[in-house]
C-alpha cells in the first residue's frame, strides 16, 4: 500500500500567511508549510465487479484484435497486444480459455502499470491542494464527493472549494457532497465571482482550520483554450500564494469513447494535469479507452469511478482492471 502522510492531531491551527483574498496576477510560490506528519493507511477501496468483461464467449486468439479495437484500445495497441498474446501463447503452449485469459490479464496489467499512479499525499506539505478539472458532466463533483468521503473515513480533514461559480446548482451539488462526507464547503459569495478568489479562500480556510486537504471544483468550460488556460492559470496562481498544488486531476467520462481523447488532450495542454480520473467505467463496454488515454497522454490513471454511490470509486489497480476486462477468476 502507498505511504500517505498527514498532520499529527492536536496542534495549533496554522496561520494563513496573508489576509488578502483578492488574488493578483503575480506568481508567488509558497514555501511548503512544514508540519509534523504521521504515516497513515487509508481505507481500502477496490474495483470490485465494476468493470465489464470484453468477452461474451471463450477467448479466441484470432478475434482478439477486433474485440480490442471495438473496446477502444486503439488500432495500434490492439494489433500489438494480440500479436504479443499469440507469441506468448505459442511460447508457453497455452491454448485453453483459462490459460489465454491469464496470459491476457498479465499482459494488460503489465502494460498498464506505472510507478506514478499513487495520489500525491506524501510530501508532508499541508494542506494538500487538489484541483479537479474536466468538461461538464464528466463526474468532477461526484468524484470530489467520493474522494472526500474516503479521506474523511481515514480521518483526514477536508475543505471543498466551489470554484464553479457560474452555476448555482453546481455549488449546491458540491454542498450536498460536503454534507455527506463531513467536509467544510467554501462557497462563492455571489454568482459569477472570480473562481480564483474562491480557490484562494478555500486554501485560506484550509490553513485556518488546520485541514489536511483542500479540493477545488472548477467549472470545466472549454469554449476555447485561451479562456480555459487563463482561468486555470489564475486559479493556480491564487492557490500558490499560500500552498503548493499537490495534484491536478483531469476527470474523464469513459463512456465518451474516443471523444474523450480530444477533450483530454485539450486539457492536458493547458492545465498541467498530474493524473487522470476515469469515471463511469461501470457504464461502458469500452474500457480500453483507459488504456488508450494513459498511453497517449503519458499520464497515470489515479482513480476510477464505478458507479454513482459515495463508495463507488477506487484507486486504479492495473491488476484488478485487467482481471475485470478479461473476466479472470483467480
Ligand atoms: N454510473 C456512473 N455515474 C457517474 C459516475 N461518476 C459520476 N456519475 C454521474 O454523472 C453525472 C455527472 O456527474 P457530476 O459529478 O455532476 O459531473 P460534473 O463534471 O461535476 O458536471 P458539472 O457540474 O456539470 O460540471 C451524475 O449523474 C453522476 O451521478 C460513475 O463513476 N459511474
Amino acid at each position: 500500500m502507498f505511504k500517505f502522510l498527514k498532520r499529527l492531531r492536536g496542534e495549533e491551527p496554522a496561520q494563513s500567511p496573508s489576509s488578502n483574498i483578492e488574488p493578483t496576477t503575480s506568481v508567488v510560490n509558497a514555501e511548503p508549510l512544514v508540519v509534523e506528519v504521521e504515516s497513515v493507511e487509508l481505507p481500502k477501496r477496490t474495483l470490485g465487479e465494476g468493470i465489464r468483461s470484453l468477452f461474451g464467449a471463450p477467448v479466441d486468439r484470432e478475434d482478439l484484435e477486433d474485440i480490442l479495437i471495438r473496446a477502444d484500445f486503439g488500432v495500434e495497441a490492439s494489433v500489438e497486444i494480440s500479436e504479443e498474446l499469440k507469441r506468448e501463447a505459442n511460447r508457453q503452449g497455452a491454448s485453453s480459455d483459462a490459460e489465454l485469459r491469464l496470459l491476457l490479464k498479465d499482459l494488460l496489467a503489465k502494460k498498464l502499470t506505472r510507478s506514478d499512479s499513487a495520489l500525491n499525499l506524501a510530501s508532508g506539505s499541508l494542506p494538500y491542494v487538489i484541483l479537479v478539472v474536466g468538461v461538464n458532466g464528466a463526474g468532477k463533483t461526484t468524484t470530489i464527493g467520493k474522494l472526500s468521503k474516503w479521506l474523511r473515513d481515514g480521518d483526514w480533514s477536508v475543505v471543498l472549494g466551489a470554484a464553479d461559480t457560474f452555476r448555482a446548482a453546481a455549488v449546491e451539488q458540491l454542498g450536498t457532497w460536503a454534507d455527506r462526507s463531513g467536509s467544510t464547503l467554501v462557497r462563492p459569495e455571489r454568482e459569477g465571482q472570480d473562481p480564483a478568489s474562491v480557490a484562494y479562500q478555500t486554501v485560506e480556510v484550509a490553513l485556518s482550520q488546520n485541514a489536511d486537504i483542500a479540493i477545488i471544483d472548477t467549472a470545466g468550460r472549454l469554449q476555447n483554450k485561451k479562456d480555459l488556460m487563463d482561468e486555470l492559470g489564475k486559479i493556480r496562481r491564487a492557490v500558490e500564494k499560500q500552498a503548493q498544488i499537490a495534484e491536478v486531476l483531469l476527470v474523464i467520462d469513459s463512456t465518451m469513447g474516443q471523444n474523450a481523447m480530444a477533450q483530454a488532450k485539450a486539457f492536458t495542454e493547458v492545465a498541467e494535469v498530474t493524473g487522470i480520473v476515469m469515471t463511469k467505467l461501470d457504464g461502458t463496454a469500452k474500457g480500453g479507452i483507459l488504456y488508450s488515454l494513459q498511453s497517449a497522454l503519458d499520464l497515470p490513471v489515479k482513480l476510477v469511478g464505478v458507479g454513482e454511490g459515495i463508495n463507488d470509486f477506487a484507486f486504479f489497480s492495473p491488476e484488478e482492471f485487467a482481471k475485470g476486462l478479461v473476466a479472470y477468476k483467480s
